[in-house]
């Protein structure tokens, strides 16, 4: 997939799709596309498919490696540990996207000005609580809109299904009256000036809370929300702080953030992963070493919550604007009947790398683990 364009939609040519010896219910990536989407949809990544859910717990084992792990991957191991980590890895994919629903919605103000509203998700695959952090208030959820049966106004409101704002006093959660009785409808009556922009991030407690230099993750996640807070002219500049008060006029957007943590291996093992780095490998080899794919994400739920959040093909057929360098990422999200459509991708630079070490992270870790994003996982840094 690394030669996938890196814009749009992109057109490649299947794999070749047999449906054969597969359980029922499941098809792999190749059949997918043949099947669902025609000959111009590409056969979705092997590293984004597996597995379809995210791992309830932390998985691993016992290693009984040398004192040179990496020796070890490159040597007598290669091939079982490959082996191992491609079988697990054997792309599966439900025909039909997970069923979504957002729980509660809450307005959260943050620190640096500007408003977002956090919803919270329950789906039928994973226990997880995966998140949407939705900037701008075009971009609604239909099923925390819909009516539920013997809900009072309150329920309503209290869940977060309202237009407006609320204030003491509010009795309805249609109409905000100090909005001057404005009604505003669910999604698809909103028009964009721009196609949204969309980050698909996935969780990361050490880069994001535990201020880790050993991964861009944190800084990602603070420039999305940035580029979502601001007027839609800032997006390919470094915004002034006088356009933090333009922020009505932005072009908004969502941050589908997935509780895959580790990039689906979970915290314990990209622990385990860190210190294998500290002992020589590099980010792909450690999570083959405790015989996990190299990527072990998937998106079917990114994919059914931006489709619940009316930001998918049916609601906006000019496409969203993702933010990412990861061009597997493009395709996997589209979904395996194209429920989402990607109108184009926006590279994701580090801040360091855009200001000359002026700004951003600095340390030896985030340097390898770029080049290795780039020369083992097909990242687009551009
Ligand atoms: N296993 C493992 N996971 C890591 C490591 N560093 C960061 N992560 C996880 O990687 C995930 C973030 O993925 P990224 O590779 O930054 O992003 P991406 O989704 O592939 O691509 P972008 O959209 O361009 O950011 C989070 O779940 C992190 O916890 C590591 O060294 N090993």
């Amino acid at each position: 997939m690394t030669d996938l364009p890196a814009h749009a939609s992109p057109k490649l040519p299947p794999h070749s799709p047999p449906l054969s010896n597969k359980p029922e219910g499941l098809l792999d990536d190749a059949s997918q596309g043949s099947t669902s989407v025609g000959e111009h949809t590409p056969a979705l990544p092997d590293s984004l498919l597996s597995p379809a859910f995210t791992p309830p717990a932390t998985p691993g084992g016992t290693l009984n490696l040398d004192l040179n792990p990496t020796k070890v991957l490159h040597q007598s191991q290669t091939a079982s540990i490959r082996h191992q980590s491609e079988h697990s890895k054997t792309p599966k994919l439900l025909p039909q996207l997970p069923e979504v629903e957002c729980i509660v919605r809450a307005r959260i103000p943050t620190t640096n000005g500007a408003e977002m509203f956090l919803h919270l998700y329950h789906n039928d695959l994973d226990g997880k609580e995966h998140l949407a952090i939705v900037f701008g208030n075009k971009i609604r959820s239909r099923s925390l809109d819909s009516v539920r049966p013997g809900e009072t106004e309150m329920d309503r409101m209290i869940r977060g299904a309202y237009v407006g704002k609320l204030h003491p006093g509010r009795v309805s959660s249609w109409y905000d009256d100090e909005k001057t009785g404005s009604h505003e409808g669910g999604s698809s009556s909103n028009q964009y000036v721009e196609p949204p922009l969309v980050r698909i991030h996935s969780e990361c407690y050490t880069g994001e809370t535990a201020w880790s230099a050993r991964c861009d993750c944190g800084e990602q996640l603070d420039e999305a929300a940035r580029l979502m807070s601001f007027p839609v002219e800032d997006l390919t500049s470094d915004a002034p702080p006088e356009a933090q008060s333009l922020r009505s006029q932005s072009a908004g957007g969502v941050i589908i953030y997935l509780r895959q943590e580790g990039r689906g291996i979970g915290l314990g093992e990209k622990l385990k992963a860190y210190n294998l780095q500290d002992l020589g490998s590099d980010t792909v080899e450690a999570n083959l070493l405790l015989r996990h794919p190299a990527d072990a994400r998937s998106y079917g739920l990114a994919t059914a919550m931006l489709t619940d959040l009316g930001c998918g093909a049916d609601a906006i057929p000019q496409g969203i604007r993702l933010l990412t360098n990861n061009p597997d990422k493009v395709r996997a999200i589209e979904g395996p009947n194209r429920e989402v459509l990607v109108k184009e991708r926006m590279p994701m630079v580090p801040l360091a790398w855009r200001t000359g070490g002026q700004r951003g992270i600095k340390s030896s870790e985030i340097e390898g683990y770029l080049r290795t994003k780039i020369s083992k996982m097909g990242h687009m840094l551009q």
